[in-house]
């Protein structure tokens, strides 16, 4: 152990309200990051995507009182600017799959990207450290199994298939969310973290 190995008080702890993300997480991160998780339904913020990801982290690093992480979700319309944006679980909630789609109806442009940014907040009052992935593609009319959120509508750049319909381990190796993972893996191994031996792990 390097002697500047810094000491948590106890293993981060992964914050999310949603079952299926921390299903991707757990799948992505096997035993290479230790963490424990915690269903937390944390606030919809408003704003640049990088920032709402940080408050997110400090607001669960100040409720769970140690290091967490967290992410946030964006499903970008090029056409549109980027839009939905982080507001795109509002938009799916109440226009659903099709109206998605409809949005584009307008604009001969149908790409877009997945974008996923992780926030690490060692402990309440810490400036949280981001990580984010990106994964372009298009918005095609649904397909596959709709037990994740936008997955049958979108396509990513170079598959016929959508991450809907994809096996989930091919998802997991080309998605945004695991590109913003591997940044995760990276940090955790070169900043050897130890948790206090009276910490969970
Ligand atoms: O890989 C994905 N494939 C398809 N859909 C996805 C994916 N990842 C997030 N999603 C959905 C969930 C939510 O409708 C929105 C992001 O919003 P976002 O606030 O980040 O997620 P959330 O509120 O469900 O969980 P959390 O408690 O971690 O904030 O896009
Ligand atoms: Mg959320």
């Amino acid at each position: 152990m390097s002697a500047a190995a810094r000491v948590l008080p106890k293993a981060v702890t992964f914050v999310t309200g949603n079952a299926k993300k921390l299903e991707e997480v757990r799948a992505i991160l096997g035993s290479s990051v230790p963490f424990q998780s915690l269903k937390l339904d944390l606030p919809e913020l408003q704003g640049e995507p990088e920032d709402i990801s940080k408050e997110k982290a400090r607001m669960a690093a100040s409720q769970v009182k140690g290091p967490v992480l967290v992410e946030d979700t964006c499903l970008c319309f090029n056409a549109l600017k980027g839009l939905p944006g982080p507001y795109i679980k509002w938009f799916l909630e109440k226009i659903g799959h099709e109206g998605l789609n409809n949005l584009l109806k307008a604009y001969e442009d149908k790409s877009a990207f997945a974008m996923c940014i992780f926030s690490l907040a060692l402990g309440p009052g810490e400036e949280p450290i981001t990580f984010v992935g990106k994964t372009a593609g298009k918005i095609v009319p649904a397909r596959g199994p709709s037990d994740f959120g936008w997955d049958p509508v979108f396509q990513p750049d170079g598959f016929e298939q959508t991450y809907a319909e994809m096996p989930k381990s091919v998802k997991n190796e080309i998605s945004h969310r695991g590109k913003a993972l591997a940044l995760v893996k990276e940090h955790f191994a070169s900043a050897n973290y130890t948790v206090q031996s009276d910490g969970k792990a």
